[in-house]
């Protein structure tokens, strides 16, 4: 092994051994304590069981009980405090695993959220990374820091019950020692390497499994349970999930078949280090050259350093859980190399200018140029509509106006300030966007509108604005309601219903302070009746906000004060609804196709 991976793998193991630390003193010296306890029990037990027989053997009469007195005693409290101490390890293991994970889970979640970008979350191999590093799959053997650092405490206290169990061994024969610590170790590293084949199996089974959840998933999912029914797809979809199941198994009974059929190796290495030990033991104990006490000793340590060596699944677990450090230790590498905020963007009272300079983008890991030379100018105060044919860019713009990605080549600046130097997260406070793919967060009506504490007052008039009022007053619950049937006393919105409750998020966000509003395809599920509303409520609230619109309703973007039209990765034509119709281009001719359709469908009605 390379000297750099020796360091490596050694930083690793630190790392790991360090993790225990978030379980919290208490938890852990009460584990180290009871697991200790667990180990060194059978060397314990034998050596007490070994001065019973012992004092027996050489008592008679009323003295057998006085002789035995105190060995059963002493039998007594280490099988009392082997009990509790058996009681207490679920729990206290529990507790360990728990915190440990928990901390790792908390590090993965503020090392993904730190970067202002979300390009290098998008890159497979980062999501690879940050699988790994969670470690938790929902098949096969689990591999997260919390069960290593688990198992690193339990190897602990099992190589001071094995030190234990050889001391005992040492009192008969030194050469029992090196005898039966080979050949326990020889097992239990052959029991970590087919451990080892197994997990690379159950590697190619995850692959297979996760195909299989997919399915599984979808025949319960009220949402896919009715394409399911209207496409007749229920034979064909059992038929699918039965292949990955039997995909997914194939390999492991063949594997799990192999690691038995091998069992024979540990097999010769038990007889091969007990044997000798057993064989010796009872013969000088036959022929009185050792006593009874110290074979039974002998024989109960000799079995108690095979458990504590021969099993190597400690050994697994640890290396699952190296895995997971390694992982961690790589995406952060690799986010790291995303740049990070710089000095905060100076408030102003106007909203701001914003310009794109000769902007060109290409999504990470794409070849193809979505933005090629793009400049636009986002004045202070102005509805701008921006549209285009699908896949033209539009939403790609405003990731990059909301900073989410940073720009190829060119640059994007508020009142002069180029966004790569601002604080993102001044900058996000001046600007509020309504994402095409907004999310549907499982939560009450309110939180789904602040999603941080809320002010009652600017909620109201929010919902006023956005026109959510009406559906709120239906809302079992009003503000408090569950959006989501899952939950105990909750609901499901509608498409439209869902759209004007995001749209109050943003009149929220305009009301407590944002600048620029953003709106990707806020009224595509909305009937025309409410969109009109909807967007004269805009009209009436806005005040001095900016207001960046898309959509494809060409009949709601007429109302802009200036309308572009995204071409090409670029700005082909920039106007008012009248001057881009006068100049008759391509604005012009998407209007006419629009407005000849819906004449269309009013002359059929
Ligand atoms: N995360 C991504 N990674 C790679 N390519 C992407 C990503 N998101 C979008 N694209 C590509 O970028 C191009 C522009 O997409 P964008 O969503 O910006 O178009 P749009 O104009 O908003 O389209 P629509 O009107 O259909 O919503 C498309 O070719 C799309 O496939």
């Amino acid at each position: 092994m390379p000297t750099s991976s020796v360091h490596g793998a050694l930083r690793h193991r630190l790392l790991l051994l360090r993790s225990v630390r978030a379980a919290g003193t208490p938890v852990v010296a009460s584990l180290a304590a009871v697991r200790l306890l667990t180990a060194v029990a059978p060397a314990l037990t034998a050596a007490v069981l070994g001065m019973l027989v012992g004092r027996v053997d050489g008592a008679s009469g009323g003295g057998v009980f006085r002789a035995a007195l105190l060995p059963l005693a002493l039998f007594g409290a280490v099988l009392l405090l082997g009990y509790l101490a058996q009681s207490a390890t679920a729990p206290l293991e529990y507790l360990l695993r728990w915190r440990v994970d928990g901390a790792q889970r908390t590090r993965i979640a503020r090392l993904a959220l730190a970067g202002p970008t979300v390009g290098a979350l998008e890159s497979p191999e980062v999501q690879t990374l940050l699988r790994g590093a969670v470690g938790d799959p929902d098949h096969g053997p689990d591999r997260t820091v919390g069960t290593g650092a688990l198992a690193l405490v339990q190897q602990l206290a099992q190589l001071t019950g094995a030190a234990a169990a050889c001391a005992v061994l040492a009192r008969y024969a030194w050469w029992t020692v090196p005898l039966l610590l080979m050949t326990a170790a020889g097992c239990g590293a052959r029991h970590y390497l087919t451990g080892r084949t197994a997990n690379g199996t159950w590697r190619f089974a995850d692959r297979e499994e996760l195909h299989a959840d997919m399915w599984r998933r979808a025949v319960v999912s009220p949402s896919e349970g009715k394409d399911i029914r209207v496409f007749g797809l229920a034979d064909w979809l059992v038929r699918r999930l039965r292949h990955h199941i039997d995909v997914a198994n194939a390999p492991l009974w063949s594997c799990t078949d192999r690691m038995l059929r091998g069992e024979w190796i540990t097999l010769l290495l038990v007889c091969a280090g007990l044997g000798p030990a057993y064989v010796a033991v009872t013969l000088d104990a036959v022929h009185g050259r050792t006593s009874v006490a110290v074979q039974t000793a002998v024989l109960a340590a000799g079995y108690a350093l095979y458990q504590a060596l021969g099993s190597g699944s400690q050994l697994l677990r640890i290396s699952g859980a190296l895995n997971a450090v390694r992982c961690f230790e790589e995406v952060r590498d690799l986010l790291a190399s995303v740049p990070q905020t710089g000095p905060d963007l100076p408030r102003t009272a106007e909203p701001p200018l914003v310009r794109f300079e000769r902007v060109g983008f290409h999504y990470p890991g794409s070849e193809r140029t979505v933005l090629d030379g793009l400049d636009l100018e986002i004045r202070p105060g102005e509805l701008l509509a921006v549209v285009g044919l699908n896949g033209a860019g539009k939403s790609t713009l405003i990731k990059l106006l909301a900073g989410l990605y940073r720009p190829s080549s060119g640059r994007i600046t508020a009142d002069g300030v180029p966004l790569t130097a601002a604080g993102s997260a001044a900058w996000r406070e001046r600007l509020t966007v309504v994402f095409q793919d907004f999310v549907r967060y499982q939560l009450s009506a309110a939180e789904n509108v602040t999603l941080r504490p809320v002010d009652r007052a600017a909620l109201g008039a929010a919902a006023d604005d956005a026109g959510f009022t009406p559906v709120l007053e239906r809302l079992p619950a009003g503000w408090d309601t569950p959006l989501a049937r899952a939950r105990s006393g909750g609901v499901d919105l509608s498409g439209g219903q869902w759209q004007q409750l995001v749209l109050t998020r943003a009149l929220y966000a305009v009301r407590t302070g944002a600048q620029l509003l953003v709106l990707d395809e806020p009224t595509a599920h909305l009937d025309v009746r409410t969109e009109f509303e909807v967007f004269r409520r805009l009209a009436e609230h806005r005040g001095r906000t900016s207001v960046v619109l898309i959509s494809h309703r060409l009949s709601t973007v007429r109302q802009a004060d200036r309308i572009v039209l995204l071409d090409g990765g670029r700005i082909t034509e920039s106007g008012t609804h009248d001057q881009l119709m006068a100049l008759g281009g391509g604005y012009a001719g998407l209007f006419t196709v629009q407005a000849e359709r819906f004449a269309a469908a009013g002359a059929a009605e």
